[in-house]
């Protein structure tokens, strides 16, 4: 059924959730006429837009993260938030489409009026998953959510790609110590603003408390004396919903001190830039790989470049200069 623009804006500035779906789809989107129509849409919706709390969640897969984020949620709504879940994982082919994955990972979540759980889209490249979920964020937030929560996988470019549409960036880990510390990521440890050592429960509660004290002390090392602010190293217990207040507060306080600096401001700004030359180079390289005259020359020029024949360099200033152009017998 096609839904015209007014349809659109109405039912998601009404919080109508089966139209919060379908503009969610239609952000998606890549064929040209959704694009379009997507575009229009944002533009009505993004003077509503911009006042959630953006928290970007990571943490590699068996930390606990779904866990956290339906505990957490839960905690969240039930201080009167309204919370929504979106997700950037490109490799993603869990939900395939289909919410009904992100359903049984987030059980209460998903069946809480206050909430809603998107699953990551399965556009496929970095660059299009996170599109899509950046403009998921304007209509989650045009549609009154003001909590929103970005969960990313922790391999590769997704968390850079998340904490550069977020104001506040959570790394969730394991209790390690000593040498294991190692075994965390340092330009994750740079992306975090705040980090929780989870399943703090059972025989693993004192664990985890001193690697979380450790880790404090890692960070404290990291970040010099004078630094505004240096992430605070937390314990807690998804499974049992303990510490998850504390979590809470802290991201607050971290965005409090944005806020008050004007430093959310900036940053946001900063991330709008950044977005517009991602979406640009995104472009140009898609343009790049399609071009029939770029397509025919690649190869030849590839192959003198591994003979030795061409420099890369040279290679490189043909290429760029084939796109475009009919010519195809440049090499
Ligand atoms: N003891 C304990 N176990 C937990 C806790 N949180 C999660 N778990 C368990 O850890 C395992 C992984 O949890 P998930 O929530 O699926 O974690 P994940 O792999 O990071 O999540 P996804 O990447 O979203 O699939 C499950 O068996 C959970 O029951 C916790 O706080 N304490």
């Amino acid at each position: 059924m096609a839904t015209d623009l007014d349809t659109y804006v109405k039912g998601v500035l009404d919080g109508k959730r089966a139209v919060i779906a379908r503009a969610i789809t239609l952000v998606e989107s890549t064929r040209p006429q959704h694009r379009a129509l997507a575009q229009e849409l944002l533009t009505e919706l993004l003077p509503h837009s911009g006042r959630a709390r953006r928290i970007g969640v990571s943490g590699v897969p068996g930390v606990g993260k779904s866990t956290f984020i339906d505990a957490f949620g839960t905690l969240l709504t039930s201080l009167g938030h309204r919370v929504a879940v979106l997700a950037v994982d490109p490799s993603s082919s869990r939900t395939g489409g289909s919410i009904l994955g992100d359903k049984t990972r987030m059980e209460r979540l998903a069946v809480d009026p206050a909430a809603f759980v998107r699953p990551s889209p399965t556009a496929g490249t970095l660059g299009g998953v996170a599109k899509a979920t950046r403009e998921s964020i304007v209509v989650m937030e045009a549609a009154g959510y003001d909590v929103i929560l970005v969960e990313t996988v922790g391999v590769g470019q997704s968390e850079t790609a998340v904490a550069n549409m977020v104001d506040s960036f959570l790394l969730l880990t394991l209790a390690r110590t000593g040498d294991q510390l190692q075994g965390i990521k340092k330009g994750v440890l740079e992306l975090a603003d705040v980090i929780a050592v989870n399943k703090a429960d059972g025989p693993h509660e004192r664990d985890a408390r001193a690697a979380a004290r450790e880790l404090a002390g890692a960070l404290r090392l990291m970040h010099g004396k004078d630094a505004v602010w240096t992430p605070p190293v937390l314990s807690c217990s998804a499974r049992e919903s303990t510490g998850l207040d504390t979590v809470w507060e802290r991201l607050e306080q971290h965005r409090t001190l944005l806020d008050s600096t004007g430093r959310l401001v900036a940053k946001r700004r900063d991330q709008q830039v950044d977005w517009t030359w991602t979406m640009v180079r995104d472009e140009l390289l898609g343009r790049l790989h399609a071009d029939p005259a770029v397509r025919s020359l690649a190869p030849v020029l590839e192959q003198r470049v591994r003979e030795g024949e061409l420099t890369p360099t040279l290679a490189a200033e043909r290429i760029l200069g084939a796109l475009g152009s009919s010519e195809t017998d440049m090499s």
